[in-house]
């Protein structure tokens, strides 16, 4: 069994917190009998208040878990497998140069815990939410690894067993009495997940917020020591239960959507730092459905909210059931027609809503305002990773099928696709691959750009493409929308995650900077990889003392001194 001692133990060459060695690991707590909560056989209503659960556990050197190791040996990728770490942090072994520039913390957000006990999670979404810190300083990283402790979290861990709705699992009521009452829970939403499993974003006061697309799930946490410091309670009373799972979060705001499913169209909102209090900037009603299009994400411009209308829309029917669908809470209506309406952010007047081709996408990539030669905006470019409006994405994202990559292709393509949106009043808008998809293996998804040039022109976008035959994305792109041309890095088995960009201070170029992603490599083993956002060459690579589970959204949080 692998033990956490570095070997040897490293001396710091400049000061690091001192709590680099003092680790705490646990696998699976849910499946280990010596961690059976007593409250653990109560009944009654397990669901409880996210402050009351956060819990702070003494910090104890234990054994790491041994790895996963298949019949005959061979060691397996983690990506798909539980890896709980309710407390975990350790100086890094470099191996390569980290630029001496690159100073302040990574953090990454994603589900990382599938199970409770015996019971298996279906659906990669489904995953507790799981915390990875990257610290870099003087060239030297320093990692931790926690579990967010959400109340859906800590109530699975009480009553070893669901309690909450989770993407695509839900509790199971024990008669018809229980029944009801779920139903009523559903509707004041105490029965809807907090699991922030998807994102972790700053705000532009410094507190760092976990998100998913329920509000409740809106949690903070202390970026230093990963502690969970509760739940952000909104002060506005707009009363939505859900949002994007991605706002788009600058110095100056927090700008997100707020779909409404009464009355099919969006809330568009926007919070100021140092508040708790969104307002809304306007409303978009649906042109089509009996419900507003699924919003995991949605771009903005310089000067205007971009608010996409799927085709994959809600439904309030598969809300209500216990059992998955086949698009578990949504629902496909291609007669529905699919709009892009963009919102003037000053007056919250909408300035243009078009059809555009059907379209499936979980992540926008970025925006644009395109301008004539007296510079009047007459169009707005949205890009985003379109999955060719085919929805079996969803299903390809269930564990079982990730788990069993069988050597055959089966991740459907995907490319850049690029909505042009005219602002004279015509009714339809473009949507084309932004170049050939060939070039990143036609896998595309996971994105991330050089945040300085959010909202405007931009050259650069990274993200996870394809290397066929695959079933998930498994290579780190680089795509150059001027030349059309994509550079790829690639590594026989390994599932790296979102790319994400970190500027060199002071840069002029759009990609002077470095790339991150957390690779779980074939062999089991876990490693931050760092590329140079100009060449894509590997500059430095350093291994965790266990292999790491998949994770979605990251930030960047600068040092301050
Ligand atoms: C991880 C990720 O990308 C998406 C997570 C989505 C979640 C947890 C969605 C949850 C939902 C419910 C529990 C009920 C209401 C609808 C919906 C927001 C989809
Ligand atoms: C990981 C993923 C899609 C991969 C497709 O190729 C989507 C994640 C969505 C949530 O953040
Ligand atoms: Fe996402």
């Amino acid at each position: 069994m692998a033990s956490l001692v570095l070997s040897p133990p490293l001396r710091p060459r400049v000061p690091f917190p001192s709590y680099l060695h003092r680790l705490h690991s646990a696998r699976s707590i849910l499946a280990s009998p010596g961690h059976v909560n007593p409250n653990s056989r109560r009944r009654g209503n397990p669901r409880e208040s996210l402050a009351a659960s956060v819990a702070t556990e003494p910090r104890v050197v234990v054994p790491l878990p041994p790895v996963e190791t298949e019949r005959g040996g061979e060691q397996k990728l983690a990506a798909w497998r539980s890896v709980r770490q309710e407390r975990w942090e350790g100086e890094l072994e470099v191996e390569g140069e980290i630029p001496l520039w690159l100073n302040g913390t990574y953090l990454r957000n994603g589900p990382g815990v599938w199970n409770i006990d015996e019971h298996e999670f279906r659906h990669l979404f489904d995953g507790y939410a799981t915390l990875v810190r990257l610290s870099f300083r003087g060239g030297r990283m320093a990692a931790a690894h926690r579990q967010l402790e959400s109340a859906a979290y800590a109530a699975a861990k009480r009553n070893r067993r669901l309690c909450y709705r989770e993407f695509s699992e839900a509790p199971r009521p024990e008669n018809f009495l229980a029944y009801v009452g779920e139903l009523a829970s559903l509707f004041s939403g105490s029965s809807l997940t907090d699991n922030a499993n998807t994102g972790v974003v700053v705000l532009g006061d410094g507190r760092v917020l976990c998100l998913t697309e329920t509000v409740k799930g809106s949690i903070e946490i202390d970026p230093d020591t990963l502690d969970t410091v509760g739940k952000f309670e909104f002060s506005d009373g707009l009363g939505s239960l859900i949002h994007s799972a991605h706002p788009v979060v600058t110095a100056e705001e927090f700008v997100t959507l707020l779909p409404d499913l009464l009355r099919p169209g969006y809330l568009v909102v926007r919070m100021v730092p140092g508040s708790n209090e969104r307002k809304v900037i306007g409303r978009v009603n649906c042109r089509g459905g009996p419900a507003p299009g699924w919003v995991h994400s949605f771009p903005v411009t310089e000067h205007y909210v971009v608010v996409p209308e799927m085709p994959l829309r809600y439904c309030a029917r598969n809300l209500l059931r216990a059992e998955p669908t086949p698009l578990y809470k949504f629902e496909w209506h291609p007669e529905s027609g699919s709009y892009m309406h963009v919102m003037c952010k000053a007056s919250g007047k909408i300035v243009a809503s078009v059809e555009v081709p059907p379209f499936v996408t979980f992540h926008f990539i970025n925006a644009y305002e395109e301008e004539d030669g007296d510079g009047r905006v007459t169009a707005i470019v949205a890009d985003c990773c379109e999955h060719y409006a085919d929805t079996s994405i969803l299903e390809k994202l269930r564990l079982q099928n990730l788990k069993s990559f069988t050597g055959l292709d089966v991740l459907p393509d995907a490319r850049v696709g690029r909505f042009r949106i005219p602002l004279d009043g015509s009714p339809i808008g473009e949507l084309d691959a932004a170049l050939d998809p060939n070039e990143h293996g036609r896998g595309m998804d996971m994105c991330s750009i050089n945040p300085a040039h959010l909202g405007k022109r931009y050259r650069y976008l990274y993200a996870c493409g394809a290397q066929r035959p695959c079933n998930f994305p498994n290579t780190v792109t680089k795509v150059d929308l001027v030349e059309k041309r994509a550079k790829n890095w690639h590594e026989d088995g390994a599932v790296p995650s979102e790319p994400f960009f970190v500027a060199r201070p002071g840069a002029v170029e759009e990609d002077d900077g470095v790339v991150i992603s957390m690779v779980s490599s074939q062999n089991g083993e876990g490693y931050a990889l760092l590329l140079d956002g100009s060449t894509f060459e590997e500059i430095a690579r350093a291994k965790f003392p266990y292999g790491l589970p998949y994770g979605l959204h990251g930030c960047w949080i600068p040092r301050k001194n």
